[in-house]
């Protein structure tokens, strides 16, 4: 499900209150920089990504119900789950397309209560899209090069096309391509139009213009469903290497149990809008409940190899 809600948002941007100890000295100053070392010590460090009580509805129907999930830095995320059970609903939150009834999201020490489409990549988060959202008519290379044009607004990158500073921005940005374009190892169809390649290249295409903008957040909307079995495991080692290689925090929602099971650090499973477990893939491998809702119902699409 990929359909985007629509009408006015607003959002709440939350920071945290700044530390004050202006004025103090001497014994004070040293006290104050002991309480704050003993409060740095007591509080956790807050995960890369968190959702606290999200909850939406369509209608009657709850597709999600006081959901709860943290996603620590550099971790691999995944989010399963049978049909219907929310993950999209999930995922469109996050990125902002669709506003929640109840909870918050934040991206580090930031709380949302809807998230602002506009500000994702200024906030370092990048997604793809479970249906291709490539240029099928321009090249590999192109398609990867979109991924900046947020980078600079048209209207000013207008008014200094020409001058040394566009000239320098557009070098930067073709050499960015360049670089995801070869870490992905689509060097060999960078000039090909995306729309003549295989699904699972497109796939890749894809990915690399997510990668390109460096975020530090990155949300795969069902990475590999309908790409084949060595497209799958290519695809995974791109996803681990983007995590490996930039330090990437990775979350993805997707149907393919065997996938998620070997690339996921954790895993949450939502049946009904509600998630019913959470943890290392082992963990949820046994998990009752998941079994009922989930594992026990045969896939055919399941993969299982070593990553
Ligand atoms: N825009 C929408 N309008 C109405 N109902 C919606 C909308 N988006 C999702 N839903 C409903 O919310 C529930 C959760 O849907 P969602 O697409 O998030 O599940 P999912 O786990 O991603 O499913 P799938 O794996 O089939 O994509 C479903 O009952 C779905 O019909």
């Amino acid at each position: 499900m990929t359909a985007i809600a629509t009408g006015a948002r607003v959002f709440r941007l939350e920071d945290s209150p700044p530390h004050r100890c202006a004025d103090a000295s001497g014994g004070q100053r040293e006290e104050a920089l002991e309480g704050r070392a003993e409060h740095a010590a007591k509080t956790p460090v807050r995960p890369a990504l968190g959702l606290a009580h999200i909850s939406l509805t369509f209608g009657g129907v709850a597709a999600l119900r006081e959901v709860d999930l943290d996603v620590a830095e550099g971790e691999i995320r995944a989010v399963i789950g049978p049909n219907g059970a929310g993950k999209s609903s999930l995922l469109n939150i996050v990125s902002g397309l669709y506003r929640p009834d109840r909870g918050e999201v934040w991206f580090g020490e930031r709380s949302f209560r809807e998230v602002p489409t506009s500000k994702l990549a200024g906030l370092g988060v990048a997604r793809t899209f479970q249906n291709l959202a490539l240029f099928k008519g321009l090249s590999v290379f192109d398609n990867v090069l979109m991924g900046l044009a947020h980078r600079v607004r048209a209207g000013f990158l207008q008014q200094i096309v020409g001058s040394p500073l566009a000239r320098r921005i557009e070098a930067e940005n073709r050499a960015a391509a360049e670089e995801v374009i070869g870490f992905l190892h689509l060097t060999e169809v960078r000039d090909r139009l995306a729309g003549t390649l295989p699904y699972g290249v497109q796939k890749g295409v894809e990915l690399a213009r997510a990668l390109v903008t460096r975020p530090k957040l990155l949300l795969l909307d069902e990475p590999f469903a309908g790409v084949t079995l060595a497209e799958k495991r290519e695809l995974s080692q791109h996803v681990r290497n983007a995590r490996d290689s930039f330090g990437t925090t990775i979350v993805l929602i997707e149907h393919d149990i065997g996938v998620v099971m070997g690339l996921s650090d954790r895993v949450a499973v939502l049946d009904y809008g509600r998630k019913i477990a959470d943890g290392t893939p082992a963990q949820v491998r046994t998990d009752p409940a998941v079994i009922d809702a989930y594992l026990g119902v045969a896939h055919e699409t399941d993969t299982e190899f070593e990553i």
